[in-house]
């Protein structure tokens, strides 16, 4: 297989009052075109730092990203952003946001009439063609959310980057808007990257599943493998075996093998001596 994204042996250290801080440690990640990544763990892993050296935003102490070919030094248009806040220009609509995108990739080598249909199909596969004159204060958090999936995808990126994407979003909205980015997958082939901390979520989505340990120096922890048929549809795999033995695999490694105890203060001594449960809750804390 040819991978087109490499993370190779990244480290991350952060300068800190008290002394460097290793926030990761050998991150090494291969992936391929069309591949959907989720990245899960344990708040303060580093999922963020890992999405950030990739976008460019952060530098790795030790090691380095290569994508397609070349080094990854600065945030650039082939590697889109999509943040938990939408982070849309509030002056701006809908279209004159994607619009913005366009321009700056674009803006030498499509036509007037050309920038415009671009712009139009990629609200159109967000649903959100019907809104494209609204302003962000005008629409809800779900219609803002896709309006900057649009945009990210509208600048055809190499790489699309998700930090929680749906995890402002209420649970139904965010069921829609998983279903819309499985349908985009469907027709775009995208590579993702996305940061979740919804197991169901990662599961649903994913064609890999990378599962990181507890910082610091956080690091891949295991990798699962979703072989689940696409289309995917929620309500089947509710009560598919293979969909049901995956989630448990990552539940198993958040609350067994990467359990997170943080008792309250006061507590400490009493949890010390009591035998741990596996919490019921799906989403890693
Ligand atoms: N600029 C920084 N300076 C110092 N420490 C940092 C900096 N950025 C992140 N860290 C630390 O690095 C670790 C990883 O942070 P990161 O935000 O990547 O975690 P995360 O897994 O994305 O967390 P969450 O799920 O809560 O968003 C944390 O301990 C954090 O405090």
């Amino acid at each position: 297989m040819s991978f087109i994204l490499n993370i190779d042996h990244v480290d991350m250290e952060f300068p800190t009052p008290t002394g460097p801080f290793t926030a990761l440690k050998d991150v090494s990640l291969n992936i391929a075109k069309g591949e959907f990544i989720s990245l899960i763990g344990h708040s303060g892993c580093g999922k963020s730092t890992v999405l950030n050296i990739v976008a460019g935003l952060h530098q790795a102490t030790k090691g380095g990203v290569v994508l397609n070919g070349k080094e990854v030094t600065e945030p650039g248009p082939e590697r889109a952003v999509v943040f938990q806040n939408h982070s849309l220009l509030p002056w701006l609509s809908a279209y004159e946001n994607v619009e913005l995108a366009v321009q700056q990739v674009f803006g030498k080598t499509k036509s007037k009439q050309e920038t415009r249909e671009w712009i139009e199909y990629n609200l159109q596969l967000v649903h959100m063609d019907h809104a494209m004159d609204k302003r962000p204060g005008e629409i809800s958090g779900g219609m803002k959310q896709r309006v900057g999936i649009a945009r990210a995808l509208a600048m055809q990126p190499d790489v699309l980057l998700m930090d929680e994407p749906f995890g402002a979003l209420d649970a139904l909205t965010r069921a829609h808007m998983q279903d819309s980015l499985m349908e985009i997958q469907n027709e775009l082939n995208n590579t993702v990257i996305m940061i979740t901390h919804d197991v169901d979520e990662a599961v649903l989505l994913s064609d890999r599943i990378v599962m990181m340990t507890n910082g610091p120096a956080a690091t891949v922890g295991e990798i699962l493998e979703v072989n689940l048929e696409r289309p995917r549809n929620r309500l089947a795999l509710a009560d598919d075996p293979e969909y049901n033995r995956l989630r448990s695999e990552v539940l198993k490694f958040l609350y067994e093998k990467q359990r997170k105890v943080e008792p309250l203060r006061g507590q400490k001594d009493a949890e010390k001596t009591k035998p741990q449960k596996t919490p019921e809750k799906t989403a890693a804390a």
